[in-house]
């Protein structure tokens, strides 16, 4: 039998949404449980404060209200939470009160209902189900794809030659994302390099602002995510049908949905195959692509650090590094640096929910029914936690210090049993990319080039990242 599907699913429509919210609004005054203390007044402004500097505004709210306060944001009030205790409680100890849909709302119209966007028995059932496609052969055997990738894309780098790591990144990333995930080729076929361009056409949507994401009609980066939804669904759903139909199996992730059952029986439908591929290739490639940006920008500020990480890439002999050695620790100087990179630079930012029952969070009040965020990056910069919080310092991590950092107070893939599903596929691909780098190249930034980040969907470096790229010395 088909796992059945959510049973609501929240208004796509801004207006639709707006009434929702003051509904929602209307039922918590009638409740009489107030939100947690904040700023409340000139919410137009604040949307504005927030949008282009998120982490000093949050920082700043942090340290006038505690770990939970209220932001009003155009129309509604948002609660976030910071710090260990706060991060603890939503993602472990009363994970079930707080949902994700509602939170992950805007990625419904392009995802559908994956892992992202659903929560209760549907998603456990659904994880479930998922899981052996993450488990450490599955993941072991994808390494040689991703070497494969790795090689192609670093074949043009030459000593001197001026790049965009980022877009750099992206591609690779997207590709491998492609191969491993859904089985598609952009080399083998103009269909599989289609839904490549298509994905990315829909993304676009996402690298919008909140405003301009609300706007519909001809011409709005809404219109061209749909229409770009609409022409890969025609090929994804052709390629589950073909599958179907010729039987044809293969090792990436679809193969394994396609024919995944639980014990009880329970399969995925097309529909939610879809869903789950689309989630996938979603999450799975931005992240990777901003994580390795931000260890190079990391690692191009600080030459001892990249000094030590070519050191200890020498140690291995020049092939890629096998599984075991990149996933059991050969490199710790590299885990380390990566650790500290998505401390700083937590991708995934932000952890969007909405309370289910009236509870308290780090002992504040919070309603029922309220959008309430956990949010990395501030939790990650509190310097009641971290000593020096802007500072890299990878030693942060050796194994002695790791020991002494709070519960919840470290959480770039989210925690409890909805922690990211990727992570150890995204570790893994991270570090391939970094040993191949490192044992060839030291990547300078562009003289007089200023990071700027963007952050949505995930943090990243604004407008790309243009890189020199040097023989290693
Ligand atoms: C550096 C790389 C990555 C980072 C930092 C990251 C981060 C995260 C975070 C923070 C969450 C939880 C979000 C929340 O609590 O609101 C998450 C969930 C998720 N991630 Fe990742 N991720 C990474 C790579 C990947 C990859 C490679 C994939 C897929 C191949 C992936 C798939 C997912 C999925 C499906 C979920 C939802 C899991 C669930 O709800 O059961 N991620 N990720």
């Amino acid at each position: 039998m088909a796992l059945t599907g959510p049973a609501t699913s929240p208004a796509a429509s801004p207006l639709a949404r707006m009434r929702d919210d003051l509904r929602r609004q209307a039922r918590q005054r009638r409740a009489g449980v107030p939100y947690p203390p904040g700023d409340t007044h000139g919410a137009t402004r604040r949307i504005i404060t927030l949008n282009r500097r998120p982490l000093h505004t949050l920082l700043d709210a942090y340290e006038r209200h505690g770990p939970v306060f209220t932001l009003r944001m155009l129309r509604a009030e948002v609660v976030f939470a910071l710090g260990p205790q706060a991060n603890h409680e939503i993602l472990v100890s009363q994970a079930s009160n707080f949902l994700w849909r509602e939170g992950f709302r805007d990625l419904i119209p392009l995802l559908g209902d994956g892992l992202l966007t659903i929560d209760g028995a549907f998603h456990r059932q659904s994880r479930k189900i998922m899981l052996p496609g993450f488990h450490r052969e599955r993941i072991a055997g994808a390494l040689g794809l991703m070497d494969g990738e790795i090689e192609r894309a670093i074949a043009a780098w030459r000593p001197g030659a001026q790049l965009d790591l980022y877009h750099w990144t992206r591609e690779l990333a997207l590709r491998i994302a492609m191969r491993a995930l859904f089985g598609l080729d952009p080399d083998r076929s103009r269909a599989d390099l289609d839904a490549a361009e298509e994905f990315e056409r829909a993304l676009g949507f996402y690298g919008h602002d909140v405003l301009m994401q609300m706007l519909r009609g001809p011409g709005t980066p809404w219109r061209r995510m749909r229409g770009a939804r609409e022409h890969l669904d025609r090929l994804i759903f052709g390629e589950i049908e073909r599958r179907r139909r010729t039987g044809e199996r293969g090792e990436d992730l679809l193969s394994l949905l396609l024919d995944a059952e639980d014990e009880d029986g329970n399969h995925l439908s097309d529909e939610h195959v879809r869903d789950e591929v689309m989630t996938l290739l979603f999450a799975g490639h931005d992240t990777t692509t901003a994580t390795i940006c931000f260890l190079v920008y990391e690692l191009a500020r600080a030459p001892h650090e990249r000094a030590l990480l070519r050191a200890e890439r020498r140690t291995l002999p020049d092939a890629a590094p096998t599984f075991e050695q990149l996933a059991g620790g050969a490199l710790p100087r590299l885990d380390m640096a990566l650790d500290e990179t998505l401390r700083l630079w937590p991708p995934a930012w932000i952890g969007p929910r909405r309370s289910v029952e009236a509870t308290t969070v780090a002992g504040v009040p919070v309603p029922a029914d309220t959008f309430i965020n956990y949010v990395s990056w501030a939790s990650h910069r509190l310097p009641d936690v971290w000593e020096d919080p802007h500072a890299f310092v990878p030693d942060r991590f050796s194994e002695e210090r790791r020991k002494t950092i709070p519960k919840g107070a470290y959480v770039p893939f989210g925690g409890g049993s909805r922690t990211c599903i990727g992570m150890r596929f995204g570790q893994l691909e991270i570090k391939a990319i970094m040993a191949r780098i490192l044992r060839d190249f030291d990547v300078e930034l562009e003289p007089g080039w200023k990071l700027r980040v963007s952050q949505t969907p995930t943090l990243g470096p604004r407008g790309g990242m243009p890189v020199r790229v040097q023989a290693a010395g």
